[in-house]
């Protein structure tokens, strides 16, 4: 079943289509990469699922009620998460800190709540059940404690991710999570992407270069390329399409993708 769909999605900046006229799906329970050469939409189209961004034309919706006019803070609330390209972590909060910052949303007693004897003590126990729960999950416990900044480039990310999951979201977007760590730590990343989906039971959408990485955890791909999408389906297919060797063959990165083939 379709969890997320994007109907003819467009956002134009002046005369650079980012995304053009992309429609594609996500579906429930599934993990699904989007891939594409440099500029070619990825991150815009997190953008717009997230309401950074707003469409220029087309839809996206979420469990069939568009998305396209929340603010960021509603569609994080329908419970869709997301990590950045770029880590964003506190340096001098520790991890622990880290993690829970993305809660306080959440422990906002709603209007009601106030009323219901117990309603925020329950929010906050729950909140915290979950964070110990992705912790471990991320092998992240022995540095709940941590400083971010003690730690090594692979534990920030992994860190940005227990953020995501920590508020419980039905869909994380994870953006570029291999970005910057050695081998062993794709390796890791490989099987903490494939416990989110079993473990946890989160729909995952991952923006990724590393083709390893991608072959070992899509049960599909979207490619992008120009801001449209060039091809999607199951993981093999795709990297075989020449349209998709093609749009990364022409592209200065070629050491980066030359394995797509
Ligand atoms: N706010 C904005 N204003 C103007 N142009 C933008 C804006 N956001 C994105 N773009 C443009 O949209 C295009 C797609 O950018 P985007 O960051 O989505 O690509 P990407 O596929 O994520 O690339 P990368 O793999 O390098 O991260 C680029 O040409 C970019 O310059």
């Amino acid at each position: 079943m379709a969890i997320l769909e994007f109907e003819r999605a467009s956002v134009h900046f002046g005369g650079v289509r980012a995304v053009d006229h992309v429609s594609s799906e996500i579906e429930q329970g599934k993990i699904t990469s989007i891939i594409g050469p440099n500029g070619a939409g990825k991150t815009t189209l997190f953008n717009l699922i997230t309401g950074a961004y707003k469409l220029t034309q087309g839809d996206i919706r979420f469990r069939g009620q568009s998305v396209a006019r929340l603010s960021p803070h509603m569609v994080h609330s329908l419970g869709i998460a997301r990590t950045f390209q770029n880590i964003r972590l506190f340096s001098s909060m520790t991890v622990l800190e880290n993690i829970m910052i993305s809660t306080h949303s959440k422990l906002k007693p709603k209007v009601l709540g106030i009323f219901i004897p117990g309603t925020f003590k329950r929010v906050e126990e729950n909140m915290k059940g979950m964070a110990e729960k992705v912790l471990v999950l991320l092998d992240l416990l022995p540095k709940a404690g941590y400083h971010a900044s003690a730690l090594s480039y692979g534990e920030q990310r992994r860190v940005e991710i227990a953020r995501a999951l920590v508020s419980d979201p039905e869909i994380v977007l994870l953006d570029e999570p291999s970005a910057g760590m050695n081998v062993r730590e794709a390796k890791e990343l490989i099987k903490f992407i494939s416990q989110i989906n079993k473990d946890l039971g989160k729909t995952v959408v991952v923006i990724e270069h590393n083709m390893r990485v991608v072959r070992h955890i899509s049960d599909k791909i979207i490619v992008l390329d120009h801001g449209c999408k060039i091809a999607d389906g199951v993981s093999e297919e795709v990297l075989r399409n020449p349209k998709v060797v093609e749009a990364y063959l022409g592209h200065s990165r070629l050491t980066t993708y030359a394995h797509v083939r």
